[in-house]
């Protein structure tokens, strides 16, 4: 019998994950007030998936819970989140963070009594009234961040790939985390701070503006010793801004929907790292006051 797995966040990846992992593990979702006891998932082809889970508070669930915990709240609330559940985790639970950026997961990764996973997907989801729509397919990679637990990274990751969420287990999530934030770095802030999809970045006036946040990230990143995409930062950021040319970025939506966004995960940690090696970095220090 594969593990019991709770997710923790009933937002648009933790719905996705719910009814995915509901075909093959008993599944409970958690949220601040209880989730919706049925969902329906729209996929990418537009078949819809319909599924009962249980739904917990913190204040409801049972202890211990013993199993996977995937943590799938906003990197702002991911702290909070676990904190208001701790006491009713066994001190052996796995984490899976499934947040952006790169901030919880080295605190986390540090202060969690039990395995800690981090993953980075590019799978596409948002919330619907009654549910979840899989807006498109992408890849998932998951490990420990100095390499450890190799093979409950392999078991989970078999896990999620048989739901149906292409996933595999890797030895360098670190680096992975990096350049995600990097590339989320290049699109994110200028397109919430101009309200544009990321296809407009390709035009004026905002491609000079893109290539001048990429001169800072190289900077940034050789000066932390992350090595660059085999294709080079140039062409990684411009292919993503072309494969998601439609896309209105999360972090636009976040501005739009009027909630914070998570500059603080995905533009912190590069502000941190500049300050350390003593780098300026005016396009994303400016950019990070713009988005609030
Ligand atoms: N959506 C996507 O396609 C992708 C998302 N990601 C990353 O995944 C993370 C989650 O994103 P997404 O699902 O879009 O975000 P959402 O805002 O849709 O979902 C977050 C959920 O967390 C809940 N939450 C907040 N605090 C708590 C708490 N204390 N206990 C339980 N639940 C809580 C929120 O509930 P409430 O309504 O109470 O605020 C909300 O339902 C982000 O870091 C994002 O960057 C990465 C790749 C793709
Ligand atoms: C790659 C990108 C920018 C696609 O929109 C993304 O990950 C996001 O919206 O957060």
């Amino acid at each position: 019998m594969t593990q019991p797995q709770l997710i923790v966040g009933p937002g648009a990846l933790g719905r996705l994950l719910a009814v995915r992992l509901s075909e093959l593990a008993p599944v409970t979702l958690l949220g601040r007030r209880p989730p919706p006891t049925r969902l329906a998932l729209t996929a990418p082809d537009g078949h819809i998936v319909q599924r009962r889970l249980t739904s917990e508070t913190a204040a409801s669930l049972a202890a211990p819970f013993r199993g996977t915990l995937h943590l799938t709240t906003k990197a702002y609330h991911a702290q909070a989140a676990l904190d208001g559940l701790a006491q009713k985790l066994a001190p052996d639970t796995a984490l899976v963070l499934w947040q952006n950026g790169y901030g919880v997961q080295r605190t986390l990764t540090r202060d969690w009594s039990g395995p800690v996973l981090c993953a980075t997907t590019s799978e596409g989801a948002y919330v619907t009234a009654d549910g979840v729509v899989h807006a498109g397919h992408g890849e998932t990679y998951l490990g420990h961040l100095h390499g450890a637990y190799a093979d409950l990274a392999e078991r989970l990751a078999a896990l999620l790939s048989r739901a149906g969420l292409h996933c595999r287990a890797v030895g360098d999530i670190d680096t992975r985390l990096w350049h995600k934030l990097a590339v989320n770095a290049a699109i994110n802030p200028l397109v919430a701070r101009w309200r544009i999809r990321n296809g407009q970045l390709r035009d004026r006036p905002f491609r000079p503006l893109v290539e001048a946040l990429i001169d800072e990230l190289v900077l940034v990143m050789e000066a932390e010793g992350i090595a660059p995409p085999a294709e080079g930062w140039r062409a990684r950021v411009w292919r993503v801004i072309e494969g998601t040319a439609n896309n209105r970025a999360s972090m636009l939506q976040d501005v739009l929907a009027g909630r914070p966004t998570e500059r603080d995960a995905i533009l912190g940690p590069l502000l941190d790292a500049a300050r350390r090696h003593g780098l300026e970095a005016p396009q994303l220090s400016a950019l990070y006051d713009a988005v609030g």
